[in-house]
């Protein structure tokens, strides 16, 4: 595509995001994060019937971390960040930690005093270390640069991942490092982690903090990435919502190579990709159905490269059965030791027993057979054990690590109530009696049931809804996802179609008809 056609595109575009009552200046920045993450290959991929949704879902994601980030702009939060960390650090005070084991000296004594925690800023005032897996942080004041070495982070990632003032002055040390090496004065109160306590946050919890912002661990989750950065298979069961996703996306920036993630939807592989890269600033890709030839391509060819940028790899259960050009690269990849692991997301989908079950993830046995010294971490939040062996023994690693946290949710209350005559009536009635003008889903058992019960509950209720099914146009799912996550609407009418992945924590109650309908089951938060 050319200068011209692109710059007519882009206009088209943002008057798509104006249209969704989104400000032109958020679509114009999201727009261009989007062209330089397609890149010059992806670039006839900008337009909008390819990409509209996505710039959509990006731009409702961007606004949406607008609220926990002062600004979006990595720049200003990078030089926000070293001058935070400039004034937490004594300015004379140079502590090199070399955090790869090999690299110690004189029999493991630390070689040299100089703490550095670096991360790269394209101003290039930055000192450039010879070892390109650190992050680079020029001080302020032309003050000597710091670094923190940690062994095969990609200097992309570094290059824009932020470590912002706010993120590293909220953590509670007790709760970052999860050995608990030191009690914290302050009861827990969030406040600025002393250079002392960085010191003795290992890789894992110094990630957690700096790379994925968060202030303290979920259960299991420091367990789960120890696990799999020492290259064990491992099996991981926390209920919906528990943070899987850091069990694997840690780990794979600690460690040199690819880690390649096999996922079963592309709307959840496109949701992970965008906030990797645009919130986490983590290099990722896809290989999918949906890409065009040059696209496929182009990972083709940075998977070749002697070290590729990327990651994270996330692909399709169908792309490994029986895909040679895909087995090549794996074994490409292998060879030159740049095969991290391999991950299986909603592993339920292995299990003939799951509720969920998937032909194409039955095959992914041949990836451990294939690459034995290649760990292999499978997730799910619905796992009876029935089912938990199914999977082990489908995927053949029978000897996992199993991290196993209950799928039950306590704060999560089941009622079944007996449908009355009148169940619409019946339903309304809940509603307003018991949740007025809170968050819900009511599942329906079809589309146009879907619209029938919305449009009830607006006219003789006044309750706001909307209704949700695959048969909309993409654009209307984003819109009702996008008032539903906005508090515009209260109710969501769906089909299953709706609710995978959606990550929103006031939803406070969902409704469903019971097979024979001669119930409602109500699950209230
Ligand atoms: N340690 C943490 N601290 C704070 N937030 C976290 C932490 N770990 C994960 N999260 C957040 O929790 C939300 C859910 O995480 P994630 O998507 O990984 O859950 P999941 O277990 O994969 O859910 P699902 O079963 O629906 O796939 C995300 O917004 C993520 O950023
Ligand atoms: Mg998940």
């Amino acid at each position: 595509m050319d200068e011209h056609d692109l710059e007519l595109e882009k206009v088209k575009l943002i008057s798509l995001a104006v249209e969704f009552g989104f400000d032109e200046y958020s679509a114009k920045k999201c727009l261009d994060r989007l062209i330089e993450l397609y890149g010059e290959e992806g670039r006839d991929f900008i337009r909008v019937e390819y990409c509209g949704d996505d710039f959509l879902a990006a731009l409702a994601e961007s606004m949406r971390d607008t609220e926990d980030w002062e600004n979006d702009d990595f720049q200003a939060m990078e030089s926000e960040a070293c001058g935070a960390l400039a004034e937490m650090l004594d300015k004379d005070i140079k502590i090199r930690v070399e955090r790869n084991e090999e690299r110690k000296d004189n029999g493991g004594v630390i070689s040299e005093n100089s703490v550095q925690v670096i991360l790269d800023s394209s101003s290039g005032d930055s000192e450039k270390d010879d070892d390109d897996d650190d992050f680079v942080i020029p001080r302020k004041n032309g003050g000597n640069s710091i670094t923190i070495q940690s062994q095969g982070l990609d200097r992309r990632s570094s290059k824009r991942t932020s470590m912002s003032e706010e993120c590293i002055s909220s953590v509670t040390p007790s709760s970052v490092s999860s050995s608990g090496r030191f009690s914290d004065k302050t009861n827990n109160e969030p406040r600025t982690l002393t250079y002392e306590e960085l010191l003795h946050l290992d890789d894992i919890e110094l990630a957690n903090v700096v790379v994925f912002g968060n202030r303290s661990f979920r259960p299991l989750q420091y367990k789960a990435c120890k696990a799999f950065r020492e290259q064990n298979d491992c099996f991981i069961l926390m209920p919906t919502g528990g943070g899987k996703s850091l069990c694997y996306q840690l780990p794979a920036i600690l460690q040199p190579g690819v880690t390649i993630v096999i996922s079963p939807l592309l709307s959840l592989i496109q949701d992970q990709i965008f906030t990797l890269n645009l919130k986490f600033a983590i290099p990722s890709t896809f290989l999918n159905s949906q890409q065009t030839p040059s696209q496929s391509a182009a990972v083709f060819e940075e998977l070749r490269r002697v070290r590729p940028s990327c990651k994270l790899l996330y692909v399709t259960p169908e792309r490994i059965a029986g895909n040679l050009p895909f087995q090549d690269i794996l074994k490409c990849l292998y060879r030159k030791g740049q095969l991290a692991g391999f991950v299986v997301d909603e592993a339920h989908c292995v299990s003939q027993w799951g509720h969920d079950f998937r032909p194409d993830y039955r095959v992914l046995g041949c990836l451990k057979r294939n690459f034995p010294s290649v760990p292999l971490m499978a997730l799910t939040a619905t796992a009876t054990e029935k089912v938990r062996e199914d999977i082990l023994n489908a995927l053949a690693i029978p000897r996992a690590l199993v991290l196993e946290m209950s799928f039950d949710r306590p704060n999560l209350k089941y009622e079944v109530l007996e449908k009355s005559k009148e169940p619409l009536k019946q339903l309304g009635r809940l509603l307003l009696d018991r949740f007025k003008n809170l968050c819900g889903i009511v599942y329906c058992l079809s589309k146009s049931e879907c619209a029938e019960v919305s449009k009830y509950l607006n006219e003789k209720c006044n309750v706001k809804t909307e209704y949700y099914h695959a048969g909309l146009a993409a654009r209307q799912r984003i819109a009702v996802q996008k008032k539903w996550h906005a508090g515009e609407v209260h109710v969501v009418c769906a089909t299953i179609a709706f609710g995978m992945g959606i990550d929103k924590p006031d939803v406070m109650l969902f409704v469903c008809p019971e097979v024979r309908c001669s119930q409602y089951n109500v699950k209230i938060n």
